[in-house]
């Protein structure tokens, strides 16, 4: 056999193994359960949260959920809530899938996009009775602190998609990311500190751990967790 020949063999065989590998998503079951707890919003069309839901109940919003462990845990312990969950991480949304399976939850669904876009085209204004945003991105160094999700803009979108009387939860174990978001929290009108002004929150009972926290902690980060309401 020629060298050619030999070389467009192995091409086939690599071509072969590339396309009978799994994504992240199948190796999870994102494929197969899919239906039962993804959510694909069509452009513009707002989401009808009470025929998505099983029970017409309020709906949390946590935003950038990661593997998905401690959205999964508030969610069988609070059975009386939804929760919606974005995260464009394909791992950690067929994880979180596959787990919410196991329990049989009927409380969760999970959308895979950019949480922006779906809060800006999707979600209707005064729908959602709480936000949840743990151990966002920090973008750390000062030249990209723009690139932060928290920001006055976007605490206006938050705003209008929170009832009144709704609550923010934020998590961070950057203390420069957590005085920013404790500034842009105090300084909007729709948003008021559950404690007294400047001050952060314990972890709440009702907050597990999450993957990144845990991280944090190893690293000998410290964490501040902010609890804000709602009030227009
Ligand atoms: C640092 S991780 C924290 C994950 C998790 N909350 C935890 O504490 O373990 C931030 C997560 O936010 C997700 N994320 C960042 N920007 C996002 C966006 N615009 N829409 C959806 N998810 C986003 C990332 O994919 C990543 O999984």
């Amino acid at each position: 056999m020629s060298l050619d020949n030999n070389k467009t063999i192995r091409k086939i065989q690599s071509f072969v193994k590339r396309s009978g590998r799994l994504t992240e998503g199948q190796k999870y079951g994102l494929n197969d359960l899919w239906p039962k707890y993804g959510l694909d919003p069509i452009a513009d069309q707002i989401i009808d949260f009470q025929t998505v839901f099983a029970k017409r109940q309020d709906v949390i919003l946590e935003i950038g959920f990661g593997n998905g462990d401690s959205l999964l845990q508030m969610a069988i312990n609070e059975p009386e809530h939804n929760f919606l969950g974005i995260e464009v991480y394909e791992a950690g949304v067929g994880r979180l899938i596959n787990e919410a399976h196991k329990h049989n939850l009927t409380n969760l669904k999970v959308i895979k996009e950019d949480a922006v876009e779906i809060l800006k085209n999707n979600i209707a204004d005064d729908s959602l009775s709480g936000f949840q945003l743990y151990f966002a991105d920090p973008w750390h160094k000062k030249k990209h602190h723009k690139r932060r999700i928290v920001q006055a803009e976007f605490m206006d979108i938050i705003s209008s998609k929170l009832i009144n009387g709704g609550f923010v939860h934020m998590a961070t174990d950057w203390e420069n990311y957590a005085e920013h978001m404790m500034e842009v929290l105090e300084v909007h009108p729709h948003f008021k500190n559950t404690l007294s002004a400047h001050t952060y929150s314990l972890r709440p009972e009702r907050r597990p751990i999450t993957k990144f926290e845990r991280r944090g902690e190893r690293l000998g980060h410290g964490v501040w967790d902010l609890i804000f309401d709602c009030e227009k």
